[in-house]
């Protein structure tokens, strides 16, 4: 577990403001939820946190120590899961411990036994150990970000960054490998970050929700805060009525009660 301070992030890429002095922080073992619009700067803000992207100004500390370059206690999801089709769901879980075992080591299988039962440990924990043996290539978009789930766990994180980790999957899918997702959290008390451009299902998995517009923080807070005012001043012009929407078909109100009924609901956005 690890506690996060990100202290006026900003980043640019040109005249382009991606993230616009952002502040928050985060106690060890929390589950936020990045959402925002297409270009608001989602990405961008995991990327930093990840340390693959150096920040134009601002700081961002991990337990006290700036994050100024990849830590292994840091691990990152994508959307493309980029795992490697050729390879077992083992394989693929196993080569997220390269830097303990070497590239060598890696790639020739000669990790130790300890090493080994993480990467099935990580399989079970994505409920894949049955399915372990098999192609990557040979399973579904959603058993393969599970294999990149279990990948990243392998690595033995403190910190998890799932960026869009379900952007590509059909809403069945994107719950299931939530659910994971979420559970593998807990289960090893990671602090985690995921981005989502599907509203519902962020309500459904979400603890804490940080809302960027254009590069701004403008909304954190906590699932009882996540009304559907914020979701418009969030999204704008876009039409997000329908991102509430229950079982019975109502559109949900704002109270608590009726969010709460809506997450049970459809997750189709
Ligand atoms: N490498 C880059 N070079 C130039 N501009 C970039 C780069 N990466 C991001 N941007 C710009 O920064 C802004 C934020 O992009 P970012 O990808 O973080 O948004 P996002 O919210 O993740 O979008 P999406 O949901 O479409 O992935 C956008 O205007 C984008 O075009």
């Amino acid at each position: 577990m690890s506690y996060i301070e990100v202290d006026g992030l900003t980043k640019r890429f040109g005249d382009t403001v991606a993230l616009d002095d952002v502040s928050f922080e985060v106690p060890a073992g929390e589950f936020v939820i990045v959402l925002g619009v297409s270009g608001s700067g989602k990405s961008t803000l995991l990327r930093t946190l990840s340390g693959l992207l150096p920040p134009t100004d601002g700081e961002i500390t991990i337990d006290g120590e700036p994050m100024n370059e990849p830590r292994p206690e840091v691990a990152m999801i994508f959307q493309q899961h980029n795992i490697i089709g050729d390879m077992s769901a083992y394989s693929n879980a196993l080569s997220g411990g390269v830097h303990r075992s070497g590239f060598f080591s890696s790639v020739l299988q000669l990790q130790d036994v300890e090493e080994k039962h993480r990467a099935l440990d990580a399989l079970d924990t994505v409920g894949l150990l049955g399915e372990a043996e098999q192609k990557a290539r040979s399973m579904s978009g959603g058993q393969q970000q599970r294999v990149g789930i279990a990948r990243a766990l392998v690595q033995q994180p403190e910190v998890l960054l799932a960026d869009e980790p379900v952007a590509s999957l059909d809403p069945g899918s994107a719950q299931s490998v939530m659910g994971y997702l979420r559970a593998a959290s807990e289960e090893r008390d990671l602090t985690t970050f995921c981005s989502l451009h599907q509203v519902n299902i962020a309500r459904k998995f979400g603890h804490r929700f940080i809302g960027l517009r254009d590069g701004k923080k403008v909304f954190d807070g906590y699932r009882d805060e996540l009304t559907i005012s914020v979701i418009d001043d969030l999204y704008g012009d876009i039409e997000t009525e329908g991102m509430f929407v229950r079982e019975d078909g109502d559109t949900a109100s704002e109270t608590d009660e009726d969010a709460d009924a809506a997450t049970d609901g459809v997750a189709t956005t």
